[in-house]
């Protein structure tokens, strides 16, 4: 972890550059990259695209539309301070790019080569505008200093936000096994029972297609949680070797012997296979204790502080697979009143209730935080924008419903609103977290108790 202070370190570091050199070529450079700032930006974006590992990050419609402008913005932004005033808004700017940078996990190579980009075209205009080599030589170092410090700035940015990241990512993993293993445990080999014994209703009924063990909930629990919960465990790579075969190999097999009426003997190898599975999935839940730590200790649900590790992998997870998933954003309405009403205890009551009531009616794959005080943020894996909003309406329904328990044995009717946002190719997961609670607002802004797809 960097031992120095960011803000205070990029001050002096611009405070030096302003002392070091001449307040008449530095308004020169202003005026010249404030000319070239558009040409610039377009034939940076050029060459990035080029690249299949920058286009990953530059492709999103959004992100093409805002990057030409905030790029602009950046390097006027760092050609144009000429008094120490402007210094400190610049350099929080810098950092806040850098946070960007870590946040979508943007290779730290790619921004090199930006600057690189930017420092060769801008080369060659000084050389154009100063008439002799000692004439524009003095630019030349203060080009280069100039965008040194603002790479130097973006990297520290970057590593801080990426050594928090990586410290939440493995508390995450941390906290995941401080679930309860054994009701999971359970709740995974009934789950992998049931698809089975689906499989064989479906064979033996003569039905044309079946779903995979991989699309079942426990082929969704495994690939999304399970992976990284038990990160590195042995079992994990039998599970998968496993897996596949049954998908890939036994059940086309399957399918071709049902036709023919000889199945026999690949259900009973199909009946062997599930049951290594359920062999090496109790292995895997045996070998690990049960931590009860991590966990928001009100509701319960998933802490705040994992959502990065959960949201960068389900973007990575959808980009790989050309996959998507959705959020919802709920907030409980009116909540100030009930807290009102029935005291504070009241109020954490009926949060515990609601927590209760919204975990519940998900798929053991999905991902339920706190995320706010009163607001729950829900991540629904592999489900795309229409069935979302049906699962939202469906668990606002549900706790309209079911009147919840207050102090002193009273009941109360309570709902909730929702924002319900689908991933759209944005790398930054904040973008997605933005649109459930723009969604969010609207929904409250049109009554409450309702639910709003964004747009
Ligand atoms: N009891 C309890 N109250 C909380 C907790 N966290 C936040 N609150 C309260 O939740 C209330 C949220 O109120 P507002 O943001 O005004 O919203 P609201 O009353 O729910 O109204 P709308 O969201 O507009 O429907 C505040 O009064 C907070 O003090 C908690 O953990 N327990």
């Amino acid at each position: 972890m960097p031992i120095i202070d960011p803000l205070s370190y990029g001050q002096n570091q611009w405070h030096i550059i302003l002392s070091d050199y001449d307040q008449s070529m530095r308004s020169r450079m202003r005026d010249l990259v404030f000319a070239h700032s558009s040409e610039l930006t377009d034939s940076f974006y050029q060459q990035m695209m080029a690249l299949p590992e920058a286009r990953e990050f530059l492709e999103h419609q959004v992100v093409n539309q805002r990057l030409k402008a905030s790029m602009i913005l950046w390097l006027k932004q760092a050609f144009s301070i000429q008094d120490t005033s402007e210094i400190a808004a610049a350099v929080e700017h810098q950092l806040e790019v850098g946070k960007v940078h870590a946040r979508i996990n943007l290779p730290i190579n790619l921004v090199s080569l930006g600057a690189r980009l930017h420092k060769r075209r801008l080369l060659e205009l000084i050389s154009n505008l100063w008439q002799t080599p000692a004439d524009w030589l003095p630019a030349v170092q203060y080009l280069q200093d100039v965008m040194d410090v603002s790479l130097e700035l973006m990297s520290l940015a970057y590593v801080t936000k990426s050594d928090r990241k990586s410290r939440a990512d493995e508390a995450y993993r941390l906290h995941s096994l401080s679930l309860n293993l054994s009701v999971e445990r359970e709740r995974q080999r009934a789950a992998l029972l049931d698809w089975s014994h689906e499989l064989m209703f479906a064979l033996h009924s003569g039905e044309a297609t079946f779903k995979g063990l991989s699309r079942s909930e426990f082929g969704l629990w495994f690939y999304h949680q399970a992976i990284s919960v038990f990160d590195g465990a042995p079992e994990i790579n039998q599970i998968e070797q496993v897996l596949q075969h049954i998908d890939l190999v036994l059940l086309p097999q399957l399918q071709a012997s049902a036709q023919s009426g000889n199945m026999v003997e690949k259900m009973a190898q199909l009946q062997q296979e599930v049951k290594a599975i359920i062999y090496f999935l109790t292995t895997l839940f045996d070998r690990y204790i049960e931590l009860e730590q991590g966990r928001d200790t009100l509701t319960r649900l998933l802490d705040r502080r994992f959502l990065p590790a959960v949201m960068n992998r389900e973007v990575k997870l959808s980009k790989r697979n050309s996959g998507v998933f959705s959020v919802i954003l709920f907030d409980i309405d009116h909540f100030k009143a009930i807290n009102d009403n029935h005291g504070h205890e009241g109020g954490d009551m009926v949060l515990q209730q609601v927590a209760n009531l919204v975990a519940g009616a998900v798929r053991s794959s999905d991902f339920v935080f706190r995320y706010g005080g009163e607001e729950l943020l829900l991540v629904l894996v592999e489900v795309s924008a229409d069935k979302a909003l049906v699962i939202a309406d469906k668990i606002r329904t549900k706790l309209m419903n079911n009147p919840l328990k207050l102090p002193g044995n009273q009941t109360q009717q309570v709902t909730m609103s929702g924002g319900v946002a689908t991933f759209d190719g944005h790398p930054d997961y904040e973008h997605l977290i933005n649109r459930a609670d723009k969604a969010l607002y609207r929904a409250k802004s049109l009554g409450r108790n309702l639910c709003a797809v964004a747009e």
